[in-house]
């Protein structure tokens, strides 16, 4: 599908049919792994390298339910870790913007916590309040879907989109899918759900997948100034970045023993020289979740702050002295003013 020229709205009508066959070839030709059409070539081709012609810039907004790979694809997209991610449902808790300059374009991706649609607490209404202010005003959405599923979940997310964006279906963790041949009737499945501008079954593990979704996704943004410095990776402070890997670690180490009501809060954080010196609070809503995070002799609490030290400091590439200590603070999910005192809006 030729995508609407740079500026112009892009009412997301239905495609022609003769457009929406071609998207499926094209779509169903990646998901089987076809050679590619002159066509597919010229879309699969990564963005220029050199700067030529004027400047593109735009927004792109990942969204889709929890745990669909949304954080993973993000950091492939921007080519650095910007966003953390687990195998935990409810990782991603902020709106995180990260920034990809190639040649003229500079992709300004925003990832968003998945939406939430079981609990009603007033983190989740957080959440999707974040989400929902993430989507209002951007150039594309990828609408991130596991390839061959689409349940509930995922409709509620899609009915929140909104009208006269865009939208590019992701069909992620296609290596999940052993009988290939069932991902073609499930893409017509699909047609049906939404005028959906693209079909795209990948992986977001596969940097020849990301590659390709990259340089779809430059057809999509406008011609205009860049926002941000070529080299900037991401909006958020280190400080920020530093309670998300703490976070990160608390998540992967504990596995499915922590609740999800567990968060992370920087209480210091102070440059000296290549020094940083952090203190962050691991706060849980139980004593018996302190036991956990703790774990014997504190050997899981040790190993949370070393793994993210260690992290910190290949990104920062300095040293990094943290301490963090654990905290019972029962109810604060559902109590709106612990929620904001925490950092979600
Ligand atoms: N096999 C496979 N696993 C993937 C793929 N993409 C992501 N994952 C895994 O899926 C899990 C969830 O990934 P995330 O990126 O944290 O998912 P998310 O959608 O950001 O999750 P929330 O933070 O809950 O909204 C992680 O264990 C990833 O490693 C993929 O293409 N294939």
């Amino acid at each position: 599908m030729t995508p609407p020229p740079p500026g112009a709205p892009s009412a997301p009508s239905a495609p022609p049919d003769d457009d929406l066959e071609a998207m499926l070839a094209r779509a169903l030709g990646r998901a089987a792994d076809v050679p590619t059409t002159s066509e597919t070539a010229e879309s699969a081709s990564a963005p220029a390298a050199a700067p030529t012609g004027p400047q593109r810039c735009g927004f792109i907004a990942i969204v889709g339910k929890p745990n669909v790979g949304k954080s993973t694809l993000l950091n492939a997209l921007v080519g650095h870790k910007v966003s953390i991610t687990s195998r935990k449902a409810q990782t991603t808790r902020h709106r995180i913007t990260g920034i990809r300059t190639e040649g003229a374009t500079q992709f300004v991706f925003v990832d968003t916590p998945g939406f939430q649609t079981r609990h009603g607490n007033a983190l989740n209404r957080a959440l999707n309040k974040t989400v929902l202010g993430a989507v209002a005003d951007v150039d594309l959405l990828l609408f991130v879907v596991e390839a061959g599923r689409f349940d509930l979940a995922d409709a509620k997310v899609l009915a929140l989109l909104p009208p006269g964006v865009p939208v590019i279906l992701v069909a992620n963790k296609l290596d999940r899918v052993h009988r290939r041949v069932e991902i073609a009737p499930w893409l017509r499945s699909m047609q049906d759900r939404h005028p959906f501008a693209e079909f795209f079954p990948m992986c977001a593990k596969q940097p020849r997948d990301v590659q390709r979704l990259l340089a779809l996704c430059e057809r999509y943004l406008p011609e205009q100034p860049w926002l941000y410095d070529a080299d900037d990776l991401t909006d958020r402070s280190e400080r920020f970045l530093a309670g998300e890997l703490v976070r990160e670690k608390l998540f992967r180490l504990t596995g499915d023993e922590l609740p999800y009501t567990s968060t992370v809060v920087v209480d210091r954080f102070e440059q000296e020289g290549e020094l940083r010196r952090i203190a962050a609070t691991i706060i849980v809503e139980r004593e018996g979740h302190k036991g956990m995070v703790i774990g014997e002799g504190g050997e899981r609490l040790k190993r949370i702050g070393t793994e993210a030290r260690q992290e910190l400091e290949r990104l920062w590439g300095g040293k990094v002295f943290l301490e963090l200590w654990v905290k019972v603070r029962s109810g604060w999910s559902d109590d709106e003013a612990r929620v904001r005192a925490y950092g979600y809006e």
